[in-house]
């Protein structure tokens, strides 16, 4: 176990000893093991012992001591006006960390200040704004076992996001949680921990939660009859662990006197699906669709698909575009929905301008709900709160013409909750301070109490404020003056000079060098007037805003609602935008299977991030609903794929799409197997990550799936990688049925077409200019003539010498095979230099003859190594990881 968590083993053998602040601290980290604990004395978040080390070298802050009767304990202290910063390092390593506050006055404390912990931060439950993304959910999971059934559920505890699921498929949970990404998850007994990302932090939580009835009776607390809201045993173990988790990591703050938590107020809602609702895209698919991440591909500068789609106005709307293309829809009815508002939208610029306008003034009230319901709202959030509420009628103004149901269904859903606005408009000030205790947040005429008391103090402060020429007049002083001090109060302030004036009523207060402050005792009783109303109006401001904050607080589902509306209407906002500014039509959806027709497909991101790109059409049905790819290097195969799926994926998410035409029938899940990736970590090789891969689209894939298969079997031997694309083409035509696009440089699978009805070629060509080889990027029927591997190569930099050879062997396969239907392994081997001097022949140099030229001096096996190889089976990059090698060997000579 980490020697930073639990009690620290330097107090444990004097336990019984420890001073009782210290047994304080050791009995925390007693109750919190799991969490690092910061224990505040004064200013500070203080942690003893081995977590005093990890804290001081991971924030790089002093190590200090604290010495007492018992010992001497390593110290390290974080200030808490900057706890934050310190508090995300720590999570950054790994830790959760126990926040344990001071909740006694310690003027009222008789002999140690109480302390308690009053939240646990941990990587999925923060809701500490500086923490946070804006653009982003940040989910914690939860994965219970009933039977033979797991249930999944995944809350933002920021936004009150909740949704449940459940599947007996152990992958379905992790391309679920591939889709989701939690940061944290939390695991019952029996549930696997493997499926989670590395970077998630799995938590073990206290076994009785997922255990007899407490799920339940937690679930139906929340959210009424589980039965009802919830459908399998697995779906309510996973979501009532989750919601005590979630108010566990509330801390004590919250307990009632009876041991009670507090609860999370704000969830009232929760959403319980079934995959199949939406376009499945697991973790493979949404990174090789650099969805949301990138990766470097051919060196291009990336960009995302989120990145390039982003037009959205305000936070709650870029949480929801990514939502939205997380989980794109199955259900032809509700995407067609969205499309008829995308394209109302998309035509009316001036409605669109107005709504992107006042979407702008709209807050995060998702995370400020979640806020004012956990007590942790101040005064400005609610005023941003009304800020937003006030322009929810210009946004309806701007919907009143809208014709199509979603946008009306949307202007009906806007709701303004007009008291709210008129509570939060008259109760506090248009510009409050941030701390809520100290007054000056509750506007005048509110409460008639509260401006008595502030009239006392105004007219007290008033009076003394005429005190200085009443005193002068009375007096004769004429440097007389009245001041105040934070420690003194209120003075009459009267140099040396003049001491011989002052009247008997004065009472010294304080002596400087060369006057004296006074008081007199009218001045006293106003002083004490208005500090008493001060305070008094201070508590009551305080008393008021609570009121407020609460009321706000009951109607949180209205204004969850009313986020919810606002972020929908952004996102299409921001699809019709990208749709009329780059030009993307309405896609239709069609009911006959496997169709995808696309007229002049773009790729969305590719178009954006160069100058100039060729729009490719895509034919596949149920006839034709296999095309084998072929083509150069970097001519766009990889390109046009992705384009095919990214333009499917568009579509059903509700968006235009990057085309000037498209119909396509419904696809339940996309699949992809693209490029060569290592899992070093994991001990996987490429060509195991990509079998693996495969396994599991042969396993899942549907005839209602669209599958991208990148060169499958290039990690292994080319007649191994061979045998295998052709098998899996023939088992994908036979078995599956799926729309399948296989890009390949096995120039063999182009014979698939002929043998499989529903296999077609398809192949990007290109020109030779000189030695440069020039591609239009267009896509053609058929198989693709040549490969261009080696005029890549030398575009890549391999020296001349290696490319001309390579050219050679090449065309000397070619002619081989042209006629005697040999490789080039019987061919002639040329000298290996280029200065024209006579040849030797390849057996003698496999002889290791000299040649009178010296260039039989070789190294013998570089021809033997030439020979083995299979040209006509061999891969682009396999040729140039040859050509490397035969270069290293030529450079040796
Ligand atoms: N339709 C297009 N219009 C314009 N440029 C394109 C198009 N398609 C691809 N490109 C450009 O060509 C580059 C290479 O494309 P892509 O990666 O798709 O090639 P590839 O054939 O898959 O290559 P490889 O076989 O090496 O993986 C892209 O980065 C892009 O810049």
């Amino acid at each position: 176990m980490d020697a930073a968590l639990g009690p620290p083993e330097r107090m444990a053998d004097r336990a019984d000893e420890l001073t009782p602040m210290m047994s304080q601290y050791f009995e925390l980290c007693s109750a919190y093991e799991d969490s690092l604990v910061l224990f505040q004395v004064g200013d500070f978040y203080e942690a003893f012992c081995d977590a005093a080390e990890r804290v001081s070298r991971l924030c790089e802050i002093t190590l200090t001591k604290r010495e007492d009767s018992t010992g001497e304990y390593p110290m390290a202290g974080i200030p808490i006006d900057n706890a934050e910063s310190y508090i995300e390092t720590l999570l950054d390593a790994g830790y959760r960390v126990a926040v344990a506050d001071q909740v006694q006055d310690p003027d009222e404390a008789t002999g140690v200040v109480d302390r308690a912990v009053t939240r646990i931060v941990t990587p999925g439950t923060l809701t500490e704004d500086e923490l946070l993304r804006t653009d982003d959910n940040n989910f914690v999971a939860c994965l219970a076992r009933s039977g033979d059934r797991y249930g999944l559920a995944l809350l933002d505890v920021s936004t009150g996001d909740f949704y449940v699921t459940s599947t007996t498929d152990e992958s379905a949970v992790a391309d679920e949680l591939g889709r989701f990404s939690p940061s944290e998850a939390v695991v019952g007994p029996d549930a696997p921990t493997d499926p989670f990302d590395d970077d998630c932090m799995v938590t073990p939580h206290d076994r009785s939660a997922f255990e007899g009835d407490s799920p339940e009776r937690l679930v139906e607390s929340y959210f009424g009859d589980p039965g009802t809201v919830l459908g399998t045993a697995a779906e309510v173990r996973a979501c009532g662990a989750l919601l005590d988790y979630a108010e566990y990591t509330r801390g004590a703050e919250g307990d009632d006197t009876d041991g009670e938590r507090d609860r999370l107020d704000y969830l009232n809602h929760v959403t319980r699906y079934d995959p199949r609702e939406y376009m499945l895209l697991d973790r493979v698919a949404l990174e090789s669709l650099e969805l949301f991440e990138r990766r470097a591909v051919h060196g291009r500068a990336g960009a995302t698909l989120v990145e390039v789609l982003d037009e959205t106005a305000c936070a709650l709307g870029s949480r929801e575009l990514k939502d939205w293309l997380r989980r794109p829809l199955t259900e032809r009815e509700a995407i067609e929905a969205r499309h008829d508002a995308v394209g109302e939208l998309a035509g009316d610029v001036r409605t669109r301008e107005r709504l992107h306008d006042r979407l702008r003034d709209v807050y995060d009230v998702e995370r400020l709900i979640s806020r004012v319901s956990r007590a942790r709202a101040n005064a400005r959030d609610l005023r941003s709160l009304k800020d937003t509420l006030d322009v929810v009628p210009e946004i309806e103004a701007a919907l009143a013409d809208a014709d199509c149901a979603t946008l009306r269904e949307i202007r009906a859903d806007l709701d303004a909750l007009d008291e709210i606005r008129d509570l939060i408009g008259r109760a506090i000030r248009a510009e409050p301070p941030i701390e809520v205790t100290e007054g000056g947040v509750i506007a005048p005429g509110y409460d008639e109490r509260l401006d008595d008391l502030r009239e006392t103090e105004r007219s007290g402060k008033q009076w003394i404020d005429s005190l200085e020429a009443q005193e002068r007049d009375r007096t004769g002083i004429d440097s007389l003056k009245v001041g105040h001090n934070s420690v003194h109060g209120y003075y009459i302030e009267v140099t040396n000079a003049n001491l011989d004036s002052v009247p008997d009523d004065y009472t010294r207060r304080q002596t400087l060098k060369n006057s004296e402050r006074f008081y007199t005792p009218e001045l006293k009783a106003r002083e004490d007037e208005i500090i008493q109303a001060e305070q008094r109006a201070d508590d009551l401001e305080y008393d008021l805003f609570r009121e407020v904050r609460d009321t706000v607080a009951a109607e949180s589902e209205r204004i969850q609602t009313l986020a919810d509306t606002l972020a929908r209407l952004d996102v299409l906002a921001s699809f019709a935008t990208v749709a009329a500014e780059y030009d993307y039509a309405r896609p239709a959806f069609v009911d006959d299977p496997n169709r995808t027709e696309i007229e002049g497909g773009r790729h969305p991101v590719v178009e954006r991030t160069q100058e100039s790109f060729v729009p490719n059409d895509t034919h596949l049905d149920a006839e034709n609903c296999f095309a084998v790819l072929t083509g150069p290097n970097m001519s766009g195969k990889s390109t046009y794929m992705r384009q095919v799926a990214l333009i499917q994926l568009l579509a059903q998410a509700g968006s235009f799409v990057p085309a000037a035409d498209a119909r396509l029938s419904l696809v339940d899940r996309v699949f992809t197997r693209v490029g060569a990736s290592d899992d070093i970590a994991g001990g996987k090789s490429t060509f195991m990550v990509e079998m693996t891969e495969l396994a599991e689209i042969l396993a899942s894939a549907t005839d209602s799936s669209l599958i991208l298969l990148d060169e499958v079997g290039r990690g292994t031997s080319t007649t191994d990688g061979l045998a295998i694309a052709r098998a899996v083409t023939e088992y994908v035509h036979d078995e599956i049925g799926a729309r399948t696009l296989f890009a390949t440089h096995h120039h063999e699978l182009t014979d698939a077409a002929d043998a499989l009805d529903g296999v077609f070629n398809l192949h990007f060509a290109a020109d030779q200019d000189g030695q440069d080889v020039v591609f239009d990027h267009e896509i053609r029927q058929g198989p693709a003539a040549a490969s261009y591997g080696v005029e890549v190569a030398r575009e890549a930099g391999i020296p001349d010498a290696v490319v001309d050879r390579s050219r050679e062997l090449l065309d000397a396969d070619t002619a081989d095979r042209s006629e005697h239907g040999k490789n080039v392994t019987n061919g002639h081997r040329p000298d290996a230099r280029t200065n024209g001097e006579t040849a030797a022949t390849a057996d003698d140099a496999t002889a290791g003859r000299s040649g009178d030229d010296g260039a039989a001096d070789a190294d013998p096996d570089l021809a033997e190594t030439i020979r083995e190889q299979n040209l006509a089976t061999t891969t682009p990059m396999e040729a140039l990881a040859l050509l490397q090698d035969l270069q290293e060997r030529v450079e040796d000579e």
